[in-house]
C-alpha cells in the first residue's frame, strides 16, 4: 500500500522487508507523521519531522541530520523534554548538556535526536516544579515523585519506536545511560548498541545524577571531583 502522502515520506535507503512491514510503517495511526521542515541551528543543520501522538495530543519531533540509511545502524538519541534544562539552561540536571552533545554528535556523524514531549519524566512541568520544591527540603528526585503520588518514571517509549519505524530503522547506536530506554527499544525488536552519554557533573546536579545511578539504574561512572 502506498503512503497516504508520498510527497512527505522521507527519502530513505531501505533494506529488504515484507509488504506487511511496509504497510505497518506507513499506517502508524497512533503517532502519524504530520510535517517536516529544514531547521539550521547553532549545533548543525537538521530536518525536523513532526509527529502527533493522537491519544494525548503530544507533538513529538525527530531531528534528523544527514541521510538516514536504514540498512545500517543509525545514531539515535531519545531525549525527554526538560523545559528548565533545554530552554533555561538549568544546572539542576544534565538535560541541556546531553541535548547539545547529541545534536552536535548527529550533526557531525548523521543520525536522529527524538525529542519526546514527556516533561519531568512524564509528570509535567508544573509537577516537576513541585518536585523541585520538595527537593529543596531534602527529598531526592525519586522520593519527591513519590511524595507527589507519582511513580519514579512515568515515561513510555512507544512513540519513539513508532517514529523509528517511520524511518525504517531496525538497528540503532543509542546515546544513553538509561537502561529503560534500551529495554523499550529491544522489546520492540530494535537492535540496540549503547553509546555512553555522560557529561560533566556540576555542584547543582551531582545529587540528581547520583540518584539516577543509585535508584534508577543509570549506567553512570562517577569520577568525583573532590572539590564538589
Ligand atoms: N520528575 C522529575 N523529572 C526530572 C527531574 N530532573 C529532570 N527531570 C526530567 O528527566 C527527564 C530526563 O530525560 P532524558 O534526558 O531522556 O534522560 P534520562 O532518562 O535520564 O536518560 P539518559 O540521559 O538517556 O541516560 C526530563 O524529562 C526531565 O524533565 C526531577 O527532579 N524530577
Ligand atoms: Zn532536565
Amino acid at each position: 500500500m502506498a503512503p497516504k502522502d508520498s510527497s512527505s515520506a522521507p527519502h530513505l535507503e531501505l533494506g529488504p522487508e515484507s509488504p506487511l512491514e511496509v504497510v505497518t510503517r506507513f499506517e502508524t495511526e497512533a503517532v502519524p507523521f504530520v510535517a517536516k521542515a529544514n531547521v539550521p541551528s547553532i549545533f548543525g543543520k537538521y530536518v525536523v519531522y513532526g509527529f502527533l501522538e493522537k491519544m494525548t495530543g503530544k507533538e513529538h519531533l525527530a531531528i534528523v541530520a544527514g541521510d538516514i540509511d536504514a540498512r545500517k545502524r543509525v545514531n539515535v538519541r531519545i531525549h525527554s523534554e526538560c523545559w528548565t534544562g533545554d530552554v533555561l539552561g538549568s544546572l539542576k540536571c544534565d538535560c541541556r548538556a546531553q541535548l547539545e552533545s547529541a545534536l552536535r554528535f548527529v550533526g557531525e556523524h548523521g543520525g536522529i535526536v527524538l525529542y519526546l514531549r514527556q516533561e519531568g519524566r512524564g509528570i509535567g512541568l508544573l509537577n516537576k516544579l513541585k518536585a523541585y520544591a520538595l527537593q529543596e527540603q531534602g527529598f531526592d528526585t525519586v522520593e519527591a515523585n513519590h511524595e507527589l503520588g507519582f511513580a519514579d518514571d512515568l515515561r513510555t517509549y512507544e512513540s519513539a519506536v513508532e517514529m523509528l519505524r517511520f524511518f525504517g530503522i531496525r538497528k540503532v547506536r543509542l546515546l544513553t545511560n538509561n537502561p529503560r530506554k534500551i529495554h523499550a527499544l529491544e522489546g520492540a525488536g530494535i537492535h540496540v548498541q549503547r553509546e555512553a552519554h555522560q557529561l560533566a557533573s556540576n555542584p547543582y546536579n551531582l545529587k540528581y545524577l547520583k540518584t539516577k545511578a543509585n535508584k534508577s539504574g543509570h549506567m553512570l561512572d562517577f569520577k568525583e571531583d573532590p572539590k564538589l
